[in-house]
């Protein structure tokens, strides 16, 4: 491309730099990319398909240099540090109404200081969140930007023509300002982690409770996904129970470690659930299994001390399977609830004006959480969009009528026979409180009078009461 300038650069041509960039070149931009790893520009030109205009160098100033004008560049390196050592090192480059995008899982606070920073300098900076693996980026991801509403005008055509589309509608828009597009990838992150749990409870519960083998787990899951529970993780995880391993003759899941790793978002999720403060107590569940699966050797330990009771469910195979089915319904629905409600919660306290009926339009496609029950919640946000909570919606209601006496027979026979399945409890947990007009706080409230002198609220009057509580022993 002598003498002619490309469209779009990106900075790091990992996993998702490299695809992403693929992905925009098939849709005919121009593109450039940087990685200071030279096995990676060239690995990146030779992944070209023919006849796009695709370039890798070793060098940023020369990748600047060779943008056109407003210069639009994306960066997807690792969350934290690398993103500031990015800016550091472009600011120099650049010149004011460039367009700087951060596509990876930056936490929104860096985002919203770093928005700050480079306004400063008349750089438009712009967080946004890609989801889709490397797979999504290569084809289709889901794009959650957020931000620059002058500069999202600017790369809109390009991030609408890589993105996922569901009916020929682009799984891209724009959803609120500022941090808003980090902050809805991390929340969607959150819900990833609680459905990954609850799948690997189903796993355990069909596996241990019914002695489900891999085979016969691949047919269970691979016809959930042809039904209510069609999505990207059932489907994925019923390919994984037929994978072998290449040096043993077992399948490959039965050799890999239960110590489950994390970067961080579904962390960042619950913590900033409980900073606002929005009950999402399926993702902290997640987050602490993750944490246990790291306790090996004390797991191990413990195996000794308390031998566990029978884990045989005494129901007809078929039954148990439609049972686990329905529970893994109700607790998906109850983590998207609990996401949904944070993203709304979150939105409103920091001023973010995220669009709810976007955003789950957005994730009908192109990303780890896309299954058909956001078609759902998209018509219960055609309803209302101002529905603090999707299980205030009637038609989401009667899906979870149908299926919650199942999930309490799954619940009490998993804590009968000792199968850890903590996800589907809390989901139902969260579900029994939010469905009780008068709970037992008021007994919470009483105890922090009584020691405190903390005050009460009062059903019959209004004001603000204190009492002086008698000890009666
Ligand atoms: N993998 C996934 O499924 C998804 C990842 N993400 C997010 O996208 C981002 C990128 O992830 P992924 O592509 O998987 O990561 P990879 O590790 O595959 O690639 C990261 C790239 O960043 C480069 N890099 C690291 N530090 C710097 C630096 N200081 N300056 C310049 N380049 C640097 C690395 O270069 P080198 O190796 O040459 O040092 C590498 O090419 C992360 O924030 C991740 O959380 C988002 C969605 C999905
Ligand atoms: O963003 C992603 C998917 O949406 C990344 O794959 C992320 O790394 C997943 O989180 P973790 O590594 O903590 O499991």
């Amino acid at each position: 491309m002598a003498n002619s300038l490309y469209d779009f650069g990106m900075i790091g041509l990992g996993v998702m730099g490299r695809n992403l960039l693929l992905n925009m070149a098939d849709h005919g931009f121009s593109v450039i990319g940087f990685d200071k790893d030279a096995t990676k520009t060239g690995a990146l030109e030779s992944a070209a398909t023919p006849g796009t205009t695709v370039k890798g160098v070793a060098d940023l100033a020369a990748m600047v240099q060779q943008l056109e004008r407003p210069r639009k560049l994306m960066m997807l390196v690792p969350a934290g540090q690398p993103v500031d050592d990015v800016i550091a090192s472009l600011l120099p480059l650049l010149e004011p109404g460039d367009v700087v995008i951060d596509g990876g899982n930056s936490h929104y606070t860096d985002t919203l200081r770093r928005v700050k920073y480079l306004r400063e300098k008349n750089i438009h900076f712009m967080g946004i969140g890609v989801s889709g693996g490397e797979k999504g980026a290569r084809t289709g991801p889901s794009i959650m930007p957020g931000g620059d509403l002058e500069a999202y005008a600017k790369v809109k055509p390009m991030l609408e023509a890589i993105a996922a589309k569901v009916n020929g509608t682009p799984c891209v828009a724009y959803l609120g300002k500022e941090g808003a597009g980090h902050y809805v990838k991390m929340v969607h992150n959150g819900i990833e982690y609680a459905i990954m749990q609850l799948i690997s409870e189903a796993y355990t519960l069909l596996k241990k409770g019914a002695g489900l083998d891999n085979d016969q787990l691949h047919k269970v899951f691979d016809s959930w996904n042809k039904g209510s529970l069609q999505s990207f993780l059932v489907e994925i995880t019923a390919d994984i129970f037929l994978q072998k391993d290449d040096k043993t003759n077992a399948r490959l899941v039965d050799v890999i470690s239960d110590k489950a790793g994390s970067k961080g978002t579904g962390k960042w999720t619950s913590q900033d659930a409980m900073e606002l403060p929005v009950a999402v107590p399926v993702i902290d569940t997640a987050v602490a299994m993750r944490t246990i699966s790291g306790y090996k050797d004390q797991r191990l330990a413990a195996e000794q001390l308390y031998p566990a009771p029978d884990a045989t469910i005494h129901l007809n195979t078929e039954q148990w399977i439609q049972q686990v089915h329905d529970a893994l319904y109700f607790a998906t629905i109850l983590s998207y609830a609990q996401g949904l409600a944070m993203l709304n919660e979150g939105s409103r306290e920091l001023q973010m004006e995220i669009p709810l009926p976007e955003v789950v339009k957005v994730w009908r496609g192109g990303c780890i959480i896309r299954s058909t029950l956001l078609e759902v919640f998209t018509q219960a946000y055609q309803q209302n969009t101002e529905l603090a909570n999707i299980l205030l919606d009637k038609g989401v209601a009667s899906l979870v009528t149908s299926v919650i006496a199942n999930t309490r027979s799954v619940v009490a026979h998993a804590a009968n026979a000792g199968i850890p399945a903590a996800g589907f409890m809390s989901a139902l947990s969260y579900f029994d409180a939010f469905r009780t007009g008068r709970m037992a706080t008021n007994l919470i409230q009483a105890q922090r009078d009584y020691f405190g002198a903390h005050t009460y609220q009062r059903t019959d009057m209004a004001g603000t009461f204190h009492t002086e509580w008698e000890h009666h022993n």
